[in-house]
């Protein structure tokens, strides 16, 4: 079905509204205007040309920077809250680029993303299950800077999850990564949403991966939304392939 962002609010459940957020660096208009909905549960995806503004949107629903508009997280408006408090209220989020401690052991990373979500508590038994459902129990104590790419984004999405986010925000999880890698990592990202009932936001640029695991998709231009629904029909949308995909995607789709 075909919606627009813009009718914020009218999902059945909702647990992240943008509402007319707009930000600005100096004349620059990065997010215009933008408002969309995530339902509780869901696996949301934002798409758009390079510049568009998707990062942005990461950095202000975590809090990096103030802007126009409001933002509502399960129910309560989080603008202007510190990055840590949001995180600890239950908005983790991993980067394009694998963030990990290289000399710090798997373990020992697992148990930084605990401790940083409950405020200092540390619970082994969830750190125990983090691991297991990692499959990291043989590499425990290894390094994470000797790990390969896959591991590092596992790792830290397991370190994001080790928080107990209530959603959880993937920038570009498939960057550099090879087909086989693709396909392990999308199944890992329908477990973390399914096994551990994680909602689940995923800013990517391979449209396949969009489109087989998202139920919503957003596609942003210059800041503001071109369309945002079913993710097969955003991709069939006239706009969307004008301003992002090309003609020669929608020949082979
Ligand atoms: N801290 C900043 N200061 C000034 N301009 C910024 C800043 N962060 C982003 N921008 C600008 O805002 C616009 C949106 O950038 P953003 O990184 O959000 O786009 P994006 O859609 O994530 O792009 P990409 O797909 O290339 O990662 C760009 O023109 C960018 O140069």
């Amino acid at each position: 079905m075909m919606t627009s962002g813009k009718d914020a609010g009218h999902g059945a459940n909702p647990i992240l509204k943008v509402d007319h957020v707009t930000k600005k660096f100096g004349e620059l208009v990065a997010v215009n205007d933008l408002s969309f909905t995530v339902e509780k549960g869901q696996i949301f995806g934002i798409a758009g040309p390079n510049g568009a503004g998707k990062s942005t949107v990461y950095n202000l629903i975590t809090g990096f920077y103030p802007f126009d508009g409001r933002i509502e997280f399960d129910g309560r408006t989080i603008s202007g809250l510190q990055p840590h408090r949001i995180a600890q209220l239950g908005i983790s989020r991993t980067f394009q680029i694998p963030q990990t401690f290289p000399s710090l052991t798997v373990e020992k990373s697992i148990s930084v993303g605990n401790r940083f979500g409950a405020q200092g508590r540390f619970d082994p038994a969830y750190v125990e299950e983090i691991i297991r459902f990692l499959d990291m129990q043989a590499i425990r104590h290894q390094p994470t800077g000797q790990l390969n790419l896959l591991g590092k984004k596992k790792l830290m999405m397991g370190a994001a999850l080790a928080t107990r986010p209530k959603i959880l925000m993937l920038d570009e999880p498939m960057a550099g990564s090879n087909a086989n890698e693709i396909k392990d990592l999308m199944a890992f990202i329908r477990r973390i949403n399914t096994d551990m009932g994680v909602t689940i936001i995923i800013i990517e640029h391979f449209m396949k991966v969009l489109t087989e695991l998202t139920e919503t998709l957003l596609i942003i231009e210059t800041g503001g939304e071109i369309c945002c629904g079913d993710p097969v029909a955003v991709t069939c949308d006239p706009r969307v392939i004008e301003c992002y995909l090309g003609d020669a995607y929608a020949e082979g789709s």
